[in-house]
C-alpha cells in the first residue's frame, strides 16, 4: 500500500497552518497515498503536569511515567489533542477518525525498560493494521501512542517510536514533522541542515552531542523504521507545509535518513 505515516510532534500542533491539513486531505481525495496520522503531545502532557505539580524527568527523551504521569499523558493525548487534529482535518474537508493504541489494542507494547527505571514506558510490539485499514478505508486515522498489553496495563510510547512501528507495519513512508527544519549542526561558525544522513553518521553526531534531548527518540525511530520495512524515513519542519510538498513530489526536503548502501549513490 502507498501510504505515508506523519508523526506530527506536540511542538507544532499548536502552529500548524490551515493549509497543513489541507495537504494532508488532498493527499487522500487525490489518492496520491494514503495518510496515516500519529501525534506526540510532550508539551501539553508538560503544562498539565506541571499544573498539578508533578515532577517528570526525561531519559535520552523519554518521560520517566508513573502511574500518575502515565494517566496525565493518557488523558491529555488521546483526549484533547486527538480530537482537536480530527476536528482539524474535518474543518479542512476531510473524514478523519480519532484513535489510541489501546482501542481495539491498535498498538499492542510492552515496557520499554526491563528494569523499570522508566516507569510505563512502552514500545510497540505489534500493531494490529486490520483494524488499522478498517479506519483507513472509511478516512483518516489518528492515533494517539498510548499503548496496550494482553493484561490490559497501558504504557505511554514516544510518539516517534509509535509512528515508525506503524510505518514500518504497513511498509509505508515514515515522515516526522517537527518545528525543526531537520537535523542542525554548527559548522566552521555556519548553521547547516543536512539534507541526508546515515546510520553510521547519526551515531557519531549522537555521541558528540550534535544530536541530542526529543531528536534522539526522533532519529533512532527513522532509523528502526527503515531498517524495520518503511520505505522512507525523513525528518521535515510543519511550519513551512511547502517542505511536506516538496517531499511528496520528490524533491529535497529536510533531513531524509538513508541506509549505507543508498549513501553511496548520494
Ligand atoms: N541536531 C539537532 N537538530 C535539530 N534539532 C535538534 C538537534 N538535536 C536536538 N534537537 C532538538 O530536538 C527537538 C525536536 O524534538 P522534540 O522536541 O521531541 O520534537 P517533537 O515534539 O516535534 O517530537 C528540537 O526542537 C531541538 O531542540
Ligand atoms: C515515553 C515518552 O516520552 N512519551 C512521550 C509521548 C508524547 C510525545 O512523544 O510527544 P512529542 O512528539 O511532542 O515529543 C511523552 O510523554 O512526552
Amino acid at each position: 500500500m502507498n501510504c505515508i505515516v506523519l508523526k506530527m510532534g506536540g511542538s507544532i500542533l499548536e502552529k500548524l497552518p490551515d493549509s497543513f491539513y489541507e495537504m494532508i486531505v488532498d493527499l487522500k481525495k487525490t489518492g496520491v497515498c494514503e495518510p496515516v496520522i500519529v501525534h506526540g503531545g510532550g508539551p501539553g502532557i508538560n503544562r498539565m503536569l506541571h499544573q498539578l505539580k508533578v515532577e517528570s524527568p526525561f531519559v535520552d527523551g523519554l518521560r520517566v511515567t508513573t502511574k500518575e504521569v502515565l494517566d496525565v499523558a493518557e488523558m491529555v493525548m488521546s483526549g484533547s489533542i486527538n480530537k482537536s487534529i480530527v476536528s482539524n482535518l474535518q474543518k479542512a474537508g476531510g473524514v478523519a477518525y480519532g484513535t489510541s493504541g489501546v482501542d481495539g489494542s491498535l498498538l499492542q507494547a510492552t515496557p520499554f525498560d526491563p528494569t523499570g527505571a522508566l516507569g510505563y514506558v512502552g514500545e510497540v510490539a505489534s500493531v494490529n493494521d486490520d483494524w488499522l485499514k478498517v479506519i483507513m478505508s472509511h478516512g483518516i486515522p489518528v492515533i494517539s501512542p498510548i499503548g496496550i498489553d494482553q493484561s490490559g496495563q497501558r504504557y505511554n510510547i514516544n510518539g516517534d517510536m509509535a509512528a515508525a512501528a506503524v510505518a514500518q507495519s504497513l511498509k509505508g513512508k515514515l515522515a516526522l514533522i517537527s518545528d525543526i527544519p531537520g537535523v542542525m549542526e554548527t559548522i566552521s561558525g555556519k548553521q547547516v541542515i543536512h539534507p541526508v544522513l546515515t546510520k553510521e553518521q547519526i551515531d557519531e553526531k549522537i555521541k558528540t552531542g550534535v544530536i541530542y534531548g526529543g531528536m534522539i527518540p526522533k532519529i533512532k525511530s527513522a532509523m528502526d523504521g527503515l531498517s524495520a520495512g518503511a520505505t522512507e524515513s525523513v525528518i521535515l519542519n510543519g511550519l513551512t507545509p511547502a517542505d511536506l510538498k516538496n517531499y511528496i513530489e520528490g524533491k529535497e526536503a529536510g533531513t531524509k535518513i538513508i541506509a549505507e548502501k543508498e549513501a553511496n549513490h548520494v
